[in-house]
């Protein structure tokens, strides 16, 4: 077990990295997919079964945990490991996007956000420095810096200007950060979908020699050619030697073709949040239980899968779960959903071990657009 945070790079395949970073709380191998936690829950699911799926770190929500129950009062109560009872490594998101995308009132200015509470409408002012308190009082393993994710499109005048200042809030959260062994700051790669920006970000962030760098500003609604356009200029124009964390991504096959690109790292609410409602990941494509073609389907999602409710439960089961609403249906497709992404991730390391990921993604893109036989 290390004290310290540190990537290492096994093998490539191209421009794709399998690695590893060891932290005192555990190894992450990537690439990686980290099941978003919100508000300190995995929705659906216990914590020792998103362990048992392979996931090796979750993410945890600044925004909705500071509103409720507090970062004083988890501190209180033995940080957010200890809370929720998952003692492997947690990588909080800043706060910034969330108060962008859900709070009200919210007003943006060099000292930081300052918004009101969608919860209570309490208003509370979120600093770069008060962002980096936040995810130190919850013990956040991974903490990103606070940072303006630009809605697209924008006149690349806007664009620049709000790079420039997430730039500046890099740097005052490097300094909030300080040195916290084994804990790592990463900063976000901003820039809109203009790559002379995207360029100047990466290499402004790499001049603050952070331990890990994530690209921000995407999957925000732009077209997956946009996103991949940014990855070609972004990845060249970081560190070979230190991780990459793609905000928000995604399908799996935006994730594929992401690795290909040189991402180690990724979160998206997708599998889970498509779960509930209905919606199953796997080889053969998106299925989605609403539709009544299930209704007397009596094979399970995925026979060939270890994960009992892919294996287990027939179409028709599900889909008299789903359309009765019963808790019992997120449930099962959050949990095939989950294990069908840790099984893609799985398969991607392996694939880049063996330098065969062309073949390999190849087979996976086939796979999904056979469909559901
Ligand atoms: C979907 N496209 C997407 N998500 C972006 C998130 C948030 C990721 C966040 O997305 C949910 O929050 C809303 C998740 O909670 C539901 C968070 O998990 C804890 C997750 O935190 C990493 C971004 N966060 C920051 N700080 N900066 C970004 O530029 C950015 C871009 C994103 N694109």
């Amino acid at each position: 077990m290390t004290q310290s945070f540190q990537f290492s790079l096994l093998a490539t395949d191209g421009a794709a990295r399998r690695g590893e970073v060891s932290m005192p709380r555990g190894t992450i191998r990537t690439p990686a997919f980290m099941p978003v936690g919100t508000a300190g829950t995995v929705k659906a699911m216990y914590m020792d079964q998103v362990r048992d799926l392979g996931a090796d770190i979750i993410l945890g929500n600044t925004y909705h945990l500071m509103l409720r129950p507090g970062a004083e009062r988890v501190a209180r109560l033995g940080g957010l490991h200890e809370f929720a009872r998952w003692p492997h490594p947690i990588l909080t998101d800043s706060g910034g996007f969330q108060v962008m995308s859900l709070a009200q009132l919210r007003k943006l200015s060099e000292k930081g956000v300052t918004f009101k509470s969608h919860i209570d409408g309490v208003v509370h002012e979120m600093s770069p420095e008060r962002s980096i308190e936040i995810q130190g009082l919850l013990g956040s393993d991974i903490q990103m810096q606070l940072d303006e994710c630009v809605a697209l499109p924008a006149e690349r005048d806007v664009i620049e200007r709000s790079m420039e200042l997430s730039l500046r809030w890099a740097d005052r959260c490097k300094i909030a950060f300080g040195d916290q062994p084994g804990r790592a700051m990463f900063g976000i790669v901003q820039g809109g979908d203009d790559e002379a920006l995207r360029v100047r970000s990466a290499e402004a962030l790499t001049g603050l020699d952070l331990k890990g760098y994530a690209v921000g500003g995407l999957a925000v609604g732009e077209p997956q050619p946009v996103m991949l356009a940014m990855l070609d200029a972004v990845c060249p124009a970081l560190p070979q030697h230190k991780p990459r964390y793609l905000m928000g991504v995604g399908t799996p096959d935006d994730i594929v073709k992401s690795v290909q690109r040189g991402i180690d790292m990724f979160d998206c609410v997708m599998p889970t949040r498509a779960g509930r409602h209905g919606l199953a990941y796997t080889r053969h494509g998106k299925i989605n239980l609403r539709n009544a073609r299930h209704a007397e389907d009596s094979r399970p999602l995925d026979a060939e899968s270890d994960c009992p409710a892919a294996r287990d439960y027939s179409r028709a089961y599900l889909h008299h779960l789903v359309k009765a609403g019963e808790a019992l249906g997120g449930m099962l497709l959050t949990w095939n959903n989950l294990s069908y992404y840790q099984s893609l991730m799985q398969g991607l390391r392996d694939a880049i071990e063996a330098g065969r990921l062309a073949d390999h993604a190849a087979a996976l893109a086939e796979g999904w657009a056979r469909g559901d036989l």
